[in-house]
């Protein structure tokens, strides 16, 4: 059980840190291969080298889930002919029950199911709990973060995206509908306003997607769903550049955030869903 949403608790998992830092301290050294980006999205592979039983051992996994309910990683190459190692979150009031599963199928034999059980289930049991404390602590700590909520709009199988005209780092650059929730308004009172003042249309939230992003400026970046209450309203540009109605295979072609980069998979998955 983590004290944080499942959205923040997914977000930790997808650190490279935990993937990292959390399993220094057993010895087993990991990096991002493929991207040195701090959240990990599907493709991205690490790879870990440690040593069991005084043999070096090197491991490549790659991220084939990363989404708010689970993280899923397979084996790419390594000393096991087969890896799986799924996280799956669920919700428990305000808090997360993260379930943590690997399947492997150990080599050699006999030989090798002995060496499974003296050494190979302990050290992934160990393993995992170094994991899951780095996760907590991540987890927990963002979870205390103010919230920036971001408005993932769909209508008629195209997702709403907008150009930022300040500051001049981000000018030009695109992102979702929203901003910081305001003390005392809960987040789904957060998206129909900044999409009232940012859009001016009336939006209906309808559930969340992706996990969470930490932000650089402290914050906690939260992305919920929302349809248009009048199908027939045209989004316009309030404080923005432009607007965009973009299709699942355009996604990519934007230039996001940084933040909203590791959120376009979930997006894609969002508007190819049905
Ligand atoms: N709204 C929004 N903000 C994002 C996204 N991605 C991302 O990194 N951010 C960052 C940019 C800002 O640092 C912060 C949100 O601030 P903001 O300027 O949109 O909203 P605000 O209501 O706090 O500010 P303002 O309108 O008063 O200027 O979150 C996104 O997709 N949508």
């Amino acid at each position: 059980m983590i004290e944080a949403p499942p959205a923040t608790v997914a977000a930790a998992l997808r650190h490279t840190r935990t993937a990292e830092v959390g399993l220094a301290a057993l010895g087993v050294h990991g990096h991002a291969a493929t991207r040195p980006a701090a959240l990990l999205v599907p493709g991205d592979e690490i790879v870990f080298s440690t040593r069991i039983a005084c043999l070096p051992v090197d491991l490549t996994t790659r991220i084939v889930r990363a989404d708010a309910d689970a993280l899923t990683s397979v084996l790419v190459s390594g000393p096991l002919p087969e890896l799986r190692h799924e996280s799956l979150l669920a919700e428990a009031g305000p808090r997360t029950l993260l379930i943590d599963s690997v399947y492997w199928t150990t080599p050699f034999g006999p030989l090798g199911r002995l060496a499974d059980i003296t050494l190979g289930r302990r050290f992934v049991r160990a393993v995992l709990a170094a994991r899951i404390a780095a996760v907590r602590e991540l987890a927990e700590s963002w979870a205390r973060r103010p919230v920036v909520v971001g408005t993932a709009i769909v209508h008629k199988g195209q997702l709403l995206a907008q150009r930022r005209r300040y500051p001049a780092p981000d000018a030009g650059r695109w992102e979702l509908p929203g901003g910081r929730v305001e003390p005392g308004e809960d987040e789904p009172a957060a998206v129909v306003r900044e999409c009232r003042e940012e859009l001016d249309v009336e939006v209906r939230p309808t559930g969340r997607v992706g996990t969470d992003v930490p932000l650089n400026n402290g914050m906690l970046l939260r992305i919920h769903t929302a349809e248009l209450v009048d199908p027939s309203a045209a989004p316009r540009a309030v404080e923005h550049h432009e607007v965009r109605w973009v299709a699942a295979e355009d996604l990519n072609d934007l230039d996001w955030l940084d933040a909203d980069h590791v959120l376009v998979h979930s997006l894609r998955d969002l508007l190819t869903r049905d």
